[in-house]
């Protein structure tokens, strides 16, 4: 009778003799989707408890945080807006190590010079990591330099070596960024002194220099082929904040899902294609004797290295890694470069100081050089106050735990992502005199002579430290000089006070929406 009870309400029991429903195929089938639809129930609801479980596990480990919705973790504390919005009241309430939770699971967050520091640098190799990202490993090889820990070495070394030895004694690195100035001049001379949005037509100008550094083609800014870069590059850059992708990595198991699948893949596919298509061209005519820009040297290292089992360089790895060269290395100093002009159309003071420093040394015959980066403190103290000031990546980019690790009396488990909070180090009071205020004074000695600031991290630190950190520097120097040399930088007339926190907080609509009007200056205006 019991057993007869049971059998009324369990789904096992349309399977009983007698029961009139179970006659035929239909209610069969029926049956079998209702198991089905059980076991899934029991299956995800299992994966559920079980991660729980495990979330509260490890959370107990872990450097404090704020308690995690279950399952669904701290909403809004891993992407870069609100991190920036939460991540100071965070540090404040927990101090320089905590752990916020995206769904079930951990990111310890490092704040401070001296807590980044301590991880990036003290403890590199422990930090040095890159968690896996299922978007991009689709292909099978990650995205630029996310690489397992050998293999990423090996790829980082050999592009330091290929972009300090561009242009193999011909055309230096410093010659090339002069070429491009003269195009920038022109351009900007157009404008005529009429407003203009500077983000287009410096960024046609680094996405210029970064072509001819890698496919050895210096573009026309009215060439298509620059506007395909262009196009192709920033469709890469941002897809990583698509919708699509956040809950593609969240739940990879979608990724199996065909349709879903090349959604993701067209994204990229654009910008692997433009490398694919110049690595074709530049085999067919490469001069092993003579390499002419990186890909020569990138398909040089295909060759050498192709009889070599498990080495990190095949057909693959050229379009994932150059491709993930020109993500990193354009729009970020584009955007830098940006903020460095409509800053000074903001503080003309400080922009007539950088001009009368430039004449004084330069001239106007000649445009400056990286020789005379030590003879002109103040514009170099300007360069870095403005990049300080703009923070251009907050939460830098993902690292991960190489194995498990005792820090700052925390355990961090191997695998657990590390998020450096640079905001919190190019802020940081202790190291700062006006950390919130526009201030080159932050780089100067009482001489006025510059006075580099060991919190000055805007590319990170460590062994994971922007790889391309001395070309824009050197980008940044050559062209910012040489534009204020020639042109005297205003805000349109009517804008706005530059509202710094405002800026902070709406990083890439501030870029992209700023305006510049550019007036030549034909001869020094200030008597040196
Ligand atoms: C003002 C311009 C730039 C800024 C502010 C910047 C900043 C950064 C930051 C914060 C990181 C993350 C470091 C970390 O994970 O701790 C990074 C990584 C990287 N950057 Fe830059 N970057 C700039 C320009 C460039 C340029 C010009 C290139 C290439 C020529 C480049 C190539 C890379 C690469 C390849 C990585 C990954 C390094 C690795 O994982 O080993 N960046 N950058």
């Amino acid at each position: 009778m019991l057993q007869g009870k049971a059998i009324l309400w369990t789904p096992f029991s349309l399977f009983q003799n007698g029961d009139r429903w179970l006659r035929g195929a239909g209610s069969r089938t029926m049956a079998f989707f209702m198991i089905l639809s059980l076991l899934l129930l029991v299956l995800v609801t299992g994966n559920v408890l079980l991660s729980y479980w495990k979330q509260k596990k490890l959370a107990k480990l872990l450097p404090p945080g704020p308690p995690p919705l279950p399952l669904l973790g701290n909403l809004t504390c891993f992407d870069r807006v609100s991190a920036c919005k939460h991540y100071p009241k965070l540090h404040q309430k927990y101090g320089p190590v905590f752990t916020v939770w995206k769904m079930t699971k951990p990111i310890v967050v490092l704040c401070g010079y001296e807590t980044v520091k301590d991880a990036l640098v003290n403890h590199g190799e422990h930090f040095s990591e890159r968690p896996p990202l299922p978007t991009a490993d689709i292909n099978g090889k990650g995205y630029a330099l996310s690489s397992d820990s050998k293999s990423w070495r090996q790829i980082r070394r050999f592009m330091l070596s290929s972009l300090r030895n561009y242009g193999m004694g011909k055309k230096s690195m410093e010659d090339l960024v002069h070429e491009q100035l003269q195009k920038l001049f022109s351009a900007i001379s157009e404008k005529k002194g009429k407003d203009f949005r500077p983000i287009h037509l410096l960024g046609f100008a680094i996405y210029s220099t970064m072509s001819s550094v890698i496919f050895g083609e210096n573009l026309d800014y009215k060439d298509p082929k620059l506007y395909d870069l262009v196009t192709a590059t920033r469709k890469y850059i941002h897809s990583i904040n698509l919708p699509l992708y956040q809950i593609c990595n969240a739940f990879p198991v979608l990724l199996k899902v065909p349709f879903i699948r090349n959604l993701v893949i067209n994204v990229v596919d654009d910008v692997h294609l433009i490398v694919r298509t110049y690595a074709d061209a530049h085999k067919a005519s490469i001069d092993i004797t003579s390499p002419r820009d990186l890909l020569d040297t990138w398909i040089m290292k295909l060759k050498e290295e192709e009889s070599k089992p498990g080495a990190p360089f095949d057909e693959k790895s050229i379009a994932i890694h150059v491709g993930g060269l020109l993500a990193a290395g354009t729009d970020t100093t584009s955007s830098s470069l940006t903020f460095c002009l409509v800053m000074m159309s903001h503080v003309p003071d400080i922009q007539e100081r950088v001009q009368r420093e430039i004449d004084e040394v330069v001239g106007h015959d000649r445009v400056p050089g990286m020789k005379d980066r030590p003879q002109l403190p103040y514009t170099n103290a300007v360069i870095h106050e403005c990049q300080r000031t703009l923070d251009l990546a907050p939460i830098a980019l993902y690292h991960a735990a190489t194995e498990d690790i005792q820090f700052r009396g925390f355990l961090i488990p191997k695998g657990t992502t590390i998020i450096p909070f640079l905001t919190s180090v190019l802020s940081d009071p202790a190291h700062w005199k006006n950390p919130e205020e526009f201030d080159p004074d932050n780089f100067l000695d009482d001489e006025g002579q510059f006075k580099p600031n060991p919190a000055f991290l805007p590319f990170s630190a460590g062994p994971r430290v922007c790889l391309g950190e001395n070309l824009a520097r050197m980008e940044l120097f050559l062209m910012f000089s040489a534009l204020l040399q020639k042109f005297a930088f205003r805000k349109p007339a009517g804008a706005k006070d530059l509202d710094l926190k405002y800026m902070q907080s709406n990083k890439m609509a501030f870029l992209v929406s700023s305006q510049l009007c550019a007036i030549p200056r034909s001869a020094p205006p200030f008597s040196a």
